[in-house]
């Protein structure tokens, strides 16, 4: 896969929906290189979706800025896998690239190669997505992700619904990711996810200046 060169770079950060409301969270430093990965932490609550979404530029924050020397897409990874039941697994992955013109064939190659970086080669025996287990259908969520190459992926609490195996899976699978020079993001309360990260961010063990 490209190498993916730059860094994600906040700067200040702080945000709150509005005037009069609390501050989610402020002067927040932070620089996540490609290649790297953060884990963003914090009890429900503390903003973690919140910063995610800035990160990805739907939020405007209230203060400081977001600096961005990447390029390419950024794509997302919810907490609820989802698919086309009937349709194989494989073939999940390489919608995006079919999307933009891929052939059929090539779609396959790609995916087949995302599916082994995260640890699902055996989906080359055409099983339907509804077939999947939650850990195996989290990981094609990032397996497709990964089909347009994104420069950033952000990553929603991806092992909330998993079992300890599963989770894990899913861990090392967000591990191998960012080494392919993606940023990766990950808004988590898992601590393997976290420990699976360069470094974390701790929402909750931040002071909340008025
Ligand atoms: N658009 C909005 N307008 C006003 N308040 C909002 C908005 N979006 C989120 N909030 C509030 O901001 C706070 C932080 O929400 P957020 O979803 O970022 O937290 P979180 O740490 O991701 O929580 P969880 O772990 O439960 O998903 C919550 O109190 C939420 O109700």
């Amino acid at each position: 896969m490209q190498v993916i060169e730059g860094a994600v770079k906040l700067s200040g950060l702080g945000h709150r929906f509005t005037a009069t409301s609390h501050w989610l969270y402020r002067n927040i430093d932070l620089s996540i290189a490609s290649g790297e990965s953060c884990a963003i932490t914090g009890p429900s609550g503390s903003g973690k979706s919140t910063l995610l979404t800035t990160i990805a530029g739907w939020v405007t924050p209230t203060e400081g800025h977001i600096e961005k020397s990447i390029s390419g897409t950024t794509q997302w990874v919810f907490q609820n896998p989802f698919g086309v039941p009937k349709r194989s697994a494989i073939d999940q992955v390489g919608f995006p690239l079919i999307a933009r013109g891929e052939s059929p064939e090539a779609a396959d190659l790609v995916s087949i190669e995302l599916c082994e970086l995260v640890g699902l080669s055996e989906l080359r025996d055409g099983r339907p997505f509804h077939a999947l287990s939650g850990g195996e259908a989290q990981r094609l969520m990032l397996a497709r992700a990964l089909a347009t190459n994104p420069a950033m992926l952000l990553v929603d609490e991806p092992t909330a619904q998993l079992d300890r195996a599963s989770a894990r899976s899913v861990n090392s699978a967000i591990s191998a990711i960012s080494k392919t020079g993606t940023v990766v993001i990950v808004a988590s309360h898992d601590p393997e996810t976290i420990a699976a990260c360069n470094q974390f961010l701790d929402l909750g063990k931040r002071s909340h200046p008025k």
